[in-house]
């Protein structure tokens, strides 16, 4: 792989904290993910003195709602130029479909399936009979036929879905070196064995975000890939 696969979560409340940790680690990320945390607090204003930095932006905004609203909000971000923007598989297939019709043409539309701090258990208390596996592909096979670019799925079950869908394109968070606090992630695996399944987009935020020293953090993971 040629490019740096890491976007950097920028899971912080203050936008000069954000802008400068960026500006620290840019060179050791391929881009920068920004997710509702920051959307809700910085808005448009933010996303553009991040974009500044000259690196792809990812707006993990994980849209779900009908189908009229979501491509509503899709054409509102449109001026944000997003490389990549999530919406919830669970939402469905007009959903998926007019998200990414009204998404711009170098906007990648990509699908959560199961969230990666959710396991068997948590999907059976909302009614899913599916272990987080089955689920995951099943709702990769609906994303990929509302025609969109890829989806968000945990390490555990990227390789099975690169299987069935050799040129979809591959997000993973709940990403953890070797060393280091799982927080609220249950599906984790490290960055390395991610990459090695065949994602496209390594997400990372507290590993690198929470360091004491980032920069280190960042380069440290770099050299693993
Ligand atoms: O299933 C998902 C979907 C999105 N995320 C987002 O990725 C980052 C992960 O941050 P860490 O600090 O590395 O845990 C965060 O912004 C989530 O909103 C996810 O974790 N899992």
């Amino acid at each position: 792989m040629n490019h740096n696969p890491v976007f950097l979560a920028l899971d912080l409340p203050r936008l000069d904290s954000a802008e400068a940790l960026a500006r620290k680690v840019a060179g050791h990320i391929g881009g920068i993910k920004l997710g509702l945390e920051f959307f809700c607090a910085h808005g448009h204003h933010g996303v553009h003195e991040l974009h500044k930095l000259g690196l792809p932006i990812f707006l993990d905004l994980k849209l779900h709602d009908i189908p009229n609203t979501v491509a509503a909000a899709m054409q509102a971000i449109h001026v944000l130029e997003p490389a990549i923007v999530t919406v919830h598989a669970a939402g469905g297939r007009a959903m998926m479909e007019d998200a990414k019709a009204a998404a711009g043409e170098n906007t990648k539309v990509v699908a959560v399936t199961v969230l990666t701090s959710l396991d068997d258990d948590d999907l059976t208390a909302i009614g899913v009979k599916a272990d987080p596996a089955e689920q995951a592909l099943r709702l990769a096979d609906l994303a990929h036929s509302a025609g969109l670019d890829g989806i968000v799925c945990s390490g555990h079950e990227v390789g099975a879905i690169h299987k069935q869908w050799k040129d979809g394109y591959f997000v993973v968070p709940g990403l953890r070196p070797a060393e280091g606090g799982n927080g609220d992630q249950k599906r984790i695996v490290t960055p390395r064995q991610a990459r090695d399944a065949g994602a496209s987009v390594l997400v990372i935020g507290r590993p690198i975000s929470r360091a004491e020293d980032p920069l280190a953090a960042a380069k440290a993971i770099e050299a693993t890939l």
